[in-house]
């Protein structure tokens, strides 16, 4: 079977991670979370003291972590100058600053280049998913989707994730993932946007098992007419 690359983006809490995993699964592909990249570059830049509101400073730091990601979508894998990032990546602090660094354009070309170079290794292909996969890392991605849901559906599923740990009342989680896909979008470097050739799906009203059908089916089209 040959090789194929899908891109999979969309704003916060839409279902890519979830949907890419169990497409990736599914299909015996490699899978690639690129905000985990994104926040493991932040994590470093806070753990190393670095003014994340300073876009000049993390520029010039931005050559120093070593990130590495481990594609097996059963067992994805994130670390940091050889350590486990995968629990501190996901603190509060992590993603309210997270948006700030991935604008800064030498983080972006660092974090491109190794997410290029990732999906060039994948042999069986590979599923990327992000917010400028489509337009920026692999424009000639095979298969591009752009998963859309709307405020309401998107904050009760973070909501239903993060009770009983660092929870948060429905309307503050919806403001948050507002403010964050309004910075993630406006950002001059590669925002969060839509490719013209991306099929749009909207999942605020379909289960998680109805979207990864609609996307195994999809790349199934693709592969039987390549
Ligand atoms: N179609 C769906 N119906 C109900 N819940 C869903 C659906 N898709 C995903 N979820 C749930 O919503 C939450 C967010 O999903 P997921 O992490 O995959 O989104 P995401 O787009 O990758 O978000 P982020 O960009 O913030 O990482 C998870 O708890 C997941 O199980
Ligand atoms: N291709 C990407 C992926 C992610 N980011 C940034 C913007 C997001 O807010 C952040 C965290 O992503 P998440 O873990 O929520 O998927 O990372 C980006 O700029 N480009």
């Amino acid at each position: 079977m040959e090789s194929v690359i899908v891109a999979i983006d969309g704003p916060s809490g839409t279902g890519k991670s979830s949907t890419s995993k169990a497409v990736a699964a599914e299909l015996g592909l490699s899978y690639l979370d690129t905000g985990a990249q994104y926040r493991a570059i932040t994590w470093w830049m806070i753990s190393n003291g670095i003014d994340t509101t300073d876009a000049a400073a993390i520029a010039s730091a931005s050559g120093k972590p070593v990130i590495e990601s481990g594609t097996d979508p059963a067992a994805p894998t994130i670390t940091v100058d050889g350590a486990d990032a995968s629990g501190p990546i996901r603190t509060q602090e992590v993603t309210a600053k997270v948006s700030a660094v991935s604008a800064v354009p030498e983080v972006r070309s660092r974090i491109t280049e190794l997410q290029r170079s990732i999906a060039a290794a994948a042999e069986k292909g590979i599923v990327v998913e992000g917010r400028d996969i489509g337009t920026t890392v692999l424009p000639d991605a095979d298969l591009k989707i752009f998963l859309t849901a709307s405020p309401e559906a998107r904050a009760a599923r973070r909501s239903g994730e993060l009770k009983g740990k660092e929870a948060a009342d429905l309307a503050t989680t919806r403001e948050a993932l507002i403010k964050r896909d309004a910075a993630d979008s406006s950002r001059k470097t590669s925002p969060l946007a839509k490719a013209d050739d991306a099929v749009e799906v909207d999942t605020s009203d379909l289960t998680l098992a109805q979207v990864i059908e609609c996307v195994v089916t999809l790349v199934e089209e693709k592969r039987a007419v390549k």
